[in-house]
């Protein structure tokens, strides 16, 4: 439909399904990996360390930095695998003959639902699928890749439908996670006010958009 047809209806619409799009998902994803990171300290340790070790005392992070930042990158592919913030979508056969699907004949007009979520955690092509491993990432970690890892890495969805926000997404993610974390400690709640790092609850809570069960409660330490 051409934009001077559109209705100011339509218009509210497309940009609220936008602001959705690119914001809930987005925040979601910063939001998971500082669960992961705070469940992991050896993993949180790692990304400071490249954070020191890359801008040293700089006050804020960069888009130019994040091509010296390889692990932080890392770490947002592998929450993006585990928890990716849009774990279903959908699909019709349009063929006119249908298509095979895992052996199985299904019909055009059929309507499909694809698993991201369980695809990103599938023990054929993941090796211990349920660990929080960003080092699978890296090219030193490619050991623990499988020959199905880039079909089973689908968090932005494929083909013509593709996430439009996939390469925005891939600089302003790391972008928001360096900028909490560089010259910032964070801790979980202390006992009593919390759950500590064992009682955890790193399930997800589906809905249009993946968020934790649990909403993550993070402390700001101290800055330095
Ligand atoms: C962590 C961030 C994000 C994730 C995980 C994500 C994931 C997805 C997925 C899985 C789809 C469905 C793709 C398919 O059907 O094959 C999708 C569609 C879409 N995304 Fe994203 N997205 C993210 C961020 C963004 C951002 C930042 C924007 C906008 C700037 C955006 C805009 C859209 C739009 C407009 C669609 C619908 C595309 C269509 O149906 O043709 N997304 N996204």
């Amino acid at each position: 439909m051409a934009m001077s047809k559109l209705t100011r209806q339509q218009i509210t619409t497309f940009l609220t399904d936008m602001f959705i799009a690119a914001s809930d998902t987005s925040t979601v994803t910063v939001q998971w990996a500082m669960a992961e990171l705070l469940h992991h300290p050896d993993k949180m340790a790692k990304v400071k360390a490249e954070l020191a070790e890359q801008l040293g005392f700089k006050g804020f992070v960069t888009e130019s930095d994040l091509s010296k930042l390889p692990y932080l990158h890392a770490v947002v592919k592998e929450t993006l695998r585990l928890h990716p913030a849009v774990p279903l979508i959908p699909r019709e056969v349009v063929a006119d003959d249908g298509v095979f699907l895992g052996g199985f004949h299904v019909p055009k007009g059929t309507g499909i639902v694809v698993n991201l979520w369980a695809i990103g955690r599938d023990e054929n092509a993941w090796p211990r699928p349920q660990e929080f491993i960003p080092e699978r990432f890296l090219a030193a970690g490619q050991e623990v890749h499988s020959s199905m890892v880039k079909e089973a890495y689908r968090p932005f969805g494929a083909g013509r439908r593709v996430c439009p926000g996939m390469e925005y997404t891939a600089r302003s993610v790391p972008l928001l996670l360096a900028s909490i974390l560089h010259r910032n400690e964070w801790r979980l709640p202390a006992d009593g006010d919390g759950v500590g790092l064992e009682g955890m609850d790193l399930r997800d809570r589906y809905g249009t958009v993946l968020n934790p069960a649990t909403p993550l409660h993070a402390v700001l330490v101290s800055t330095v």
